[in-house]
């Protein structure tokens, strides 16, 4: 598939956090396959550091699969096979010697439906990944942790009186922020999330929506979204995807979020922003 990357804005975005703080992901000629089933063909993609990347596309062109190769999540599934490179800052998430877990805990995920542990204290959900990850904190800085990563989730002021209450016992919209703070106390570069606000209503899905911009002059965003007005308002840069039947899915067309909107290049590209398939 040809790729087309749309450089038509007006506005330069910087490519790296000012300070050069970390984080930049790259994908380079990704393709992937299920069996003998190839959904995905030689993808390549830059996620720069301190922005948020929308993955666009209709329905099953391989837009979760692509994000699950970002974190190593994809070589889970029985049958799953890749090709080509992820690199993060520079250096390949699936080198032989770096660690499974070590991936997992600079590429963190948050799920389409939120998945708090229900009957653990929203206290110990922040902490969660702690013990996972094998992160070793003493008790007054975890209560630490907890109040900053709350604060940063949007959440804290919800729940500040409410550490000891099961996680199950906050709404749809908390316990996604919830499942958005335990992935911070691990300290992230990248945070993946996979249609974060699809199970939400409007008021949950815009809250979430401040916590994406709030959170991405820290940790780098990528996110799948079949919202159109949400990949306007959360992302710095879209990557349009499509697959066609016999066809593996691909990038049709990338560039910054107001090009991809404004002046698609694509004619598939302007079809899909606008509404007219998908
Ligand atoms: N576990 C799996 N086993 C076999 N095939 C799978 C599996 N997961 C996904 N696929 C196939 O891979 C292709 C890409 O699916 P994927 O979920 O990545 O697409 P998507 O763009 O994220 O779709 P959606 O927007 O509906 O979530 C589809 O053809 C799908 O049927």
């Amino acid at each position: 598939m040809s790729v087309t990357e749309n450089s038509a804005a007006t506005v330069a975005l910087p490519v790296v956090r000012p300070g050069g703080v970390p984080g930049g992901l790259e994908a380079r000629e990704v393709s992937a396959w299920f069996g003998e089933h190839k959904v995905l063909e030689q993808v390549s993609l830059d996620m720069p550091a301190g922005q948020v990347t929308s993955l666009i596309g209709p329905s099953g062109c391989g837009k979760s699969t692509f994000l699950r190769i970002l974190n190593r999540m994809h070589e889970l599934i029985p049958g799953a096979a890749l090709a080509g490179e992820v690199l993060l800052d520079g250096a390949d998430v699936y080198a032989p010697d770096r660690r499974l877990t070590d991936a997992r805990r600079r590429i963190g995920m948050v799920f389409q439906k939120p998945n708090p542990f229900p009957a653990m204290s929203v206290y110990d959900n922040v902490t969660a990944g702690l013990k996972l990850t094998g992160v070793r904190v003493s008790r007054s800085e975890r209560d630490r942790l907890v109040e900053e990563c709350l604060t940063k989730a949007g959440l804290w002021n919800e729940v500040r009186d409410r550490l000891r209450q099961p996680g199950g016992a906050l709404s749809g919209g908390q316990q996604q922020r919830l499942c958005i703070a335990r992935s911070l106390a691990v300290r992230p570069q990248v945070l993946l999330m996979d249609e974060p606000c699809s199970a939400l209503d409007p008021t949950s899905t815009r809250r979430i929506e401040e916590t994406i911009r709030e959170l991405v002059s820290e940790v780098t965003i990528v996110i799948v979204t079949h919202n159109m007005q949400q990949a306007a308002r959360v992302s710095d840069r879209c990557a349009f995807f499509l697959a066609s039947p016999g066809v593996p899915g691909g990038i049709v067309e990338y560039g910054p979020t107001p090009a991809m909107f404004g002046s698609p290049q694509d004619p598939r590209t302007a079809d899909y922003v606008h509404g007219r398939f998908g």
